[in-house]
């Protein structure tokens, strides 16, 4: 398949630079900035060029297969889309234009519960396409329960818990700007159009929408959050569990240990807590950790398709693309989004092949040497 809006770059860098001219400065920091002075932004990408794959020769890569099937669900290239929040900051058409591209290239997306148009209207752009949701756990469970149970009615084929953000990190840029996404109700239409809660609110979303954002901000948080009320999900939903926003092999050992699904390592792009360990790195104890019990998914740096290949190598089943898709988004809006998965999966093709694999699922340590 072929597509696309040929006046797009090609590079990571030339992309960015390409929404940064579309967009207004706010929302294109929002997404391009880290916590802190950002060394762990840095640090995810930089911990890519400290491995290098040693490729084989004449290993007869005529015919390769990309793919992966986890916990039911088929990753033609082993990637998904990252859920990224409020994309309606980035184009009109927001999420629902990366669940449209997604499908076009069977790509599973990831929704945020914090997406700009609901998960009823994310799904319905996605049709066929393969999709999970990604939850943000309320302090009000039964907000909670609610939308995991509309995500299962809705086709969503698992659920993500993220946990990496009892609080919310503390990005400076951002707060240069005094920009806030959620508060000015960007990644608000799960909540607005939640029937529990809007039961909450005296008066509909539509007439009161700053006491319905207020309410939102107040329930949005649940720092107080476990392991066991995580696992209080098992009662609401048969889909599985994933846990993202892994960096110790001690919690993967948890969640192993508790029956959840999969894991996410993940710093969450460098934008929570600013200091700690690049994704990569955390990666082969946490794989060695595993086991291969459960899927474990990665993110926070895959820029190219060797990054796969090195993620992939180092123990991790699948990866997810982040802030390359939303990039593509802010500068051509579908096609935009299109043309950045077109280019992934070349570029990954192109790298599993000059590695030397013909099986994605077979990149191991053996290629991989330590530089630096
Ligand atoms: C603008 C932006 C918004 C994000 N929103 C969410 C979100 O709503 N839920 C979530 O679990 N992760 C969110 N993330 C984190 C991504 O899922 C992913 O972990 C991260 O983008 C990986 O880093 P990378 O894009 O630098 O590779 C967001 C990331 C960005 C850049
Ligand atoms: O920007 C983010 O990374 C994110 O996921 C988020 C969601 C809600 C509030 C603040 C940040």
């Amino acid at each position: 398949m072929t597509v696309i809006e040929r006046s797009l770059p090609y590079s990571y860098s030339h992309l960015e630079k390409a929404a940064e001219l579309t967009l207004e400065k706010e929302p294109f920091t929002y997404v391009q900035s880290g916590a802190g002075a950002e060394v762990t932004l840095r640090a995810n990408e930089e911990a890519f060029e400290r491995w290098a794959i040693v490729p084989r020769v004449l290993k007869d890569v005529s015919s390769r297969n990309l793919s992966a099937n986890l916990l039911g669900t088929h990753l033609p290239s082993s990637f998904m889309l990252a859920p990224i929040g409020n994309q309606g900051i980035l184009h009109d058409e927001g999420e629902l234009a990366s669940a449209k591209a997604a499908a076009a290239f069977g790509v599973p997306f990831i929704a945020s519960t914090v997406s700009t148009f609901s998960l009823e209207e994310i799904a319905a752009a996605n049709g066929d396409g393969s999709r999970w949701f990604q939850l943000y756990w309320s302090s009000d469970f039964e907000v909670t329960a609610s939308m995991v149970q509309r995500a299962e009615t809705a086709g969503y084929s698992a659920i993500v818990v993220t946990v990496d953000m009892p609080v919310v990190g503390h990005r400076e840029r951002d707060l240069n700007y005094q920009y806030f996404p959620l508060a000015l109700g960007k990644g608000a239409a799960n909540f607005l159009q939640d029937p529990v809660f809007q039961s909450r609110l005296s008066k509909s979303p539509v007439e009161e929408r700053d006491v319905a954002l207020a309410e939102l901000l107040s329930v949005f948080f649940e720092p107080a959050l476990t392991w066991d009320k995580v696992q209080e999900l098992r009662k609401i939903t048969s889909l599985p569990i994933l846990i993202k926003g892994i960096l110790h092999a001690d919690d993967a050992k948890i969640a192993v240990d508790l029956a959840f699904d999969g894991i996410v390592v993940s710093n969450h792009g460098g934008r929570q807590l600013d200091g700690c360990f690049s994704s990569l790195d955390a990666l082969p104890a946490i794989a060695d950790t595993v086991k291969g019990r459960i899927p474990v998914l990665f993110d926070s740096g895959i820029r190219r398709g060797a990054d796969a290949v090195k993620a992939l190598s180092l123990g991790a089943d699948a990866v997810l693309l982040g802030r390359p898709y939303v990039y593509g988004l802010a500068a051509g809006g579908e096609n935009g989004v299109k043309h950045v998965i077109e280019q992934f999966i070349k570029d990954f093709d192109s790298a599993i092949a000059l590695t030397g694999l013909t099986k994605a699922s077979d990149a191991n340590r053996s290629i991989l040497r330590k530089v630096n």
